[in-house]
């Protein structure tokens, strides 16, 4: 009998021992590699602040396509392949779908209820089957006529102010998002609403970025007061803050005043708003994905129109070439609409290689729920991973000379199509991806059909080269840059006139919003 229990006792420590040192194997020695480096300061002196991208791209040369790194505070893994990317943040979406926890951004500048923010949770997925139905295929087909529309003012401001077209992108983005939001017509006039939404999304742009901000990477510092030697995250906080829930808040109550009044048009916030008066969770999730859709389309495509003036001033032959489609396609006597997307195969492919060229959204991170294995490497669990977008879109293995700007390789057979990898992944991919299509496209073809982009000259007629750099942040856009805009001709500025005119006796309301089922 003594035996037995000896051996049952033998036995089970041997069990416990053997789980103990696998756990503390795969925890140790299983992690994906990376670069080695310094006693507590981990790997933060070997990642530049610029252009990460690129150094994490040749961190994975070295390494793998997952590469482990460290900062004080956050181990994390860079993911560097399509392959890695899909088989994870895709193909185990339920549990890769959470967000690396930060303090900056949430709690201190105010961003702790935006859906991009948000883990896996609930309230989470209630708010994107909202953003399902109001962003799907039949509610975005009763957003086109508005978006054609808005392109002839995007024009005539283009012939106004040419060397504000980075304000003026800005603009038109907020009018087509604010109207889709909130049904928000006067956001032109407006200024203080411009400006709330333009700086909330810098407060959100410059402060959601993995790595950055020492109280990310040292929690405690959150209970520093703003006086403190080092806490210029606490000084920049206090200032942004009330910019930001006034942002979120704003629009929102607006439009329920509106709808007490009856004078709210239709809008996403509106329409969904109608059955659930007085839920105040449910409202709560209606406001944050009504400020998801005005604030998540602002500086995406703010940056992508900007990319795509200077690739166009960079290549004058693709331009020329997009040009002539235009022409014999739609003519001269009209603006080309969304409805011309199919028979404009080159100026689509123009689109889709700025996306590839630079995609705004560089690195994507998530985040995992669960303890899990790949490739025989352990991830445990809350591991922050970060797609890197660029890196996919620049494999030469995919896209030969992948740094040159060349839409021709979207006709070749067989060829990838990236815009399934510039709007995110699984569970979190990009709710907006349709809208965003469709005013890219139009925006493009629009200023194409219409303008001559070349590149600028000084004062004594130098040209100034527009140097591809871009900012740091979670979207990134080029660093401010010069282009000459010029009308096509006489012609061209007569149909943006007309255009106006036009587009003046449109209905600026969004009449049939209809949800998706
Ligand atoms: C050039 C245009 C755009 C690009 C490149 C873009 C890209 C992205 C990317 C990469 C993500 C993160 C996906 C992930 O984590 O896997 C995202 C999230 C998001 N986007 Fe977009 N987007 C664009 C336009 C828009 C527009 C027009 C809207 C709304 C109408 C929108 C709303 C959102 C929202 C609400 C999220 C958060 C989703 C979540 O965290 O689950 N985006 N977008």
């Amino acid at each position: 009998m003594l035996s037995l229990v000896y051996i049952a006792t033998t036995a089970a420590t041997g069990i416990i021992l053997a789980f103990m040192f696998d756990s503390w194997r795969r925890k140790a020695n299983y992690l994906p590699p990376g670069p080695l480096g310094l006693p507590f300061l981990g790997n933060l002196l070997q990642i530049p602040t610029k252009k990460q991208y690129v150094a994490f791209r040749n961190f994975g040369n070295i390494y793998g396509d997952i590469t482990t790194l460290r900062v004080p505070g956050l181990t994390f893994m860079i993911l560097n392949s399509r392959k890695a990317i899909f088989d994870l943040l895709d193909a185990r979406s339920s549990i890769y779908s959470d967000r690396p926890h930060a303090v900056m951004c949430p709690d201190l500048v105010g961003w702790d209820g935006a859906i991009v923010l948000s883990n896996n949770t609930p309230r989470f997925r209630n708010c994107r089957k909202l953003l399902r139905k109001g962003l799907g295929t039949s509610a975005v087909q009763s957003f086109v006529p508005f978006i054609n529309r808005q392109s002839a003012f995007y024009l005539r401001d283009l012939l106004e102010r040419p060397d504000a077209f980075t304000d003026i992108f800005r603009r038109n983005v907020a009018a087509i998002s604010m109207k889709i939001a909130y049904g928000y017509d006067g956001i032109a006039e407006d200024e203080e609403m411009h400006d709330l939404a333009h700086k909330g999304n810098c407060y959100f742009g410059e402060t959601a970025i993995v790595g950055v901000w020492l109280v990310d990477m040292l929690p405690i510092l959150r209970y520093v007061p703003q006086w403190f030697p080092l806490a210029y995250f606490q000084r920049y906080a206090a200032h942004a803050k009330p910019v930001v829930l006034k942002c979120i808040n704003k629009p929102f109550e607006e439009t329920k005043r509106h709808m007490k009044a009856g004078t709210a048009g239709a809008s996403f916030t509106s329409m969904l708003l109608q059955h659930v008066q007085g839920d105040p969770e449910a409202e709560d999730c209606i406001k944050y994905s009504g400020a998801g859709i005005s604030l998540g389309a602002l500086d995406t495509i703010t940056a992508i129109m900007s990319w795509f003036f200077m690739a166009m001033a960079l290549h004058p032959q693709v331009q020329a070439k997009a040009q002539a489609e235009i022409n014999k396609a739609v003519g001269n006597e009209r603006l080309p609409q969304i409805e011309d997307k199919d028979s404009l195969p080159y100026v689509f492919a123009v689109m889709k290689e700025v996306f590839r060229w630079q995609p705004p959204a560089k690195l994507v991170p998530h985040a995992v729920s669960k303890d899990d294995e790949y490739r025989g490497y352990f991830i445990p669990a809350k591991t922050t991973l970060i797609a890197n977008v660029w890196a996919i879109t620049h494999d030469e293995n995919v896209y030969h000379d992948a740094d040159k700007f060349i839409p021709e390789r979207f006709s070749e057979e067989g060829a990838p199509d990236c815009m399934n990898d510039v709007f995110g992944f699984g569970r979190r991919g990009c709710p907006g991806i349709l809208v965003a299509q469709a005013h890219v496209f139009v925006s493009m073809a629009a200023t194409l059909a219409t303008f001559n982009i070349t590149k600028a000259r000084d004062a004594r007629g130098k040209i100034i080269e527009p140097k591809v750099e871009d900012t740091p942040g979670a979207i990134s856009s080029p660093l401010p840059f010069k282009v000459s805009l010029q009308p096509r001709s006489e012609a061209a500025v007569n149909l943006i006139e007309r255009s106006v005119e036009h587009s003046k006796t449109l209905s600026e309301r969004l009449e049939a919003f209809s949800l998706d089922a």
